[in-house]
């Protein structure tokens, strides 16, 4: 595991042979950092990205007996479609992560039928605001174009979204690049999470994170490394 420190930008690289190494030290870096949270405050709250690259992972941690009972489960964005659409988080995680042992947790989505999605957003719903935060897991993802939650580089008001003094839990996101509207957690709800994991796959993901971390013009992803206060663990494999 190598540690890089880049000018305020820290993170700690744990590179995997391939996809299932990665997905069983993934789910039991975050199964161990959920269980500490349960014995140190009697319960844990865990954010987890969608997209195509965590399938492997969420059926390997879906299978570790912890105390699910004790576990909320939430996304760190969502597409605005309702569960049943095959672009929704919530539909992912509920068919891949929320089986198992891990069926026994509770699920709190982004997701609610609303007149816009700056509605949606704004109500920062009564279940996500009653919440146990600060995250205890936060498991992120990266596009090849740098972003990551739905801090999408061509995003409407991108500055407000990547304020990390921001006191939202739920923002809006426009941005064409990523189809649908979307629902984002606040930088400063993802960065003061105990445990930051960001989780890509591929040689042109690691490409995209090595040229996010040099010079040029700043990315997301390099944006939520300098305003975490602790290093982000990335976990890539081939
Ligand atoms: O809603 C989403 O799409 C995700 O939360 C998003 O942030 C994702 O992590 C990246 O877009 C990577 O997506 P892939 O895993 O599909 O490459």
């Amino acid at each position: 595991m190598a540690r890089e420190q880049l000018s305020g930008a820290a993170y700690a690289w744990n590179g995997f042979a391939d996809r299932q190494q990665l997905a069983a030290a993934l789910a039991g870096n975050v199964a161990a950092r959920l269980t500490k949270a349960i014995a140190e405050r009697g319960t844990a709250l865990l954010a987890v990205s969608g997209g195509t690259t965590p399938a492997k992972f969420f059926a390997a941690l879906s299978s570790i007996p912890i105390a699910w009972d004790k576990v909320t489960v939430t996304l760190v964005d969502e597409r605005f479609v309702p569960p049943t659409s095959p672009r929704s988080n919530a539909g992912l995680v509920a068919a891949k992560l929320l089986q198992s042992k891990a069926a026994a947790a509770r699920f709190v989505p982004l997701y609610h039928e609303a007149a816009s999605i700056e509605a949606a957003a704004a109500s920062d719903s009564e279940a996500l605001q009653s919440l146990a935060w600060p995250l205890d897991v936060v498991v992120l993802g990266m596009g090849a174009d740098g972003h990551t939650a739905s801090f999408f580089p061509d995003a409407d008001k991108l500055a407000e979204l990547l304020d990390p003094s921001s006191q939202r839990i739920v923002l809006p996101v426009h941005a064409q690049s990523a189809g649908e509207p979307r629902l984002t957690l606040s930088m400063a709800r993802i960065v003061a999470a105990g445990f930051i994991a960001l989780h890509i796959e591929g040689e042109d993901k690691r490409t995209a994170f090595d040229g996010a971390m040099g010079a040029g013009v700043k990315k997301p992803i390099r944006e939520v490394l300098e305003a975490a206060p602790i290093p982000v663990e990335v976990f890539w494999a081939p």
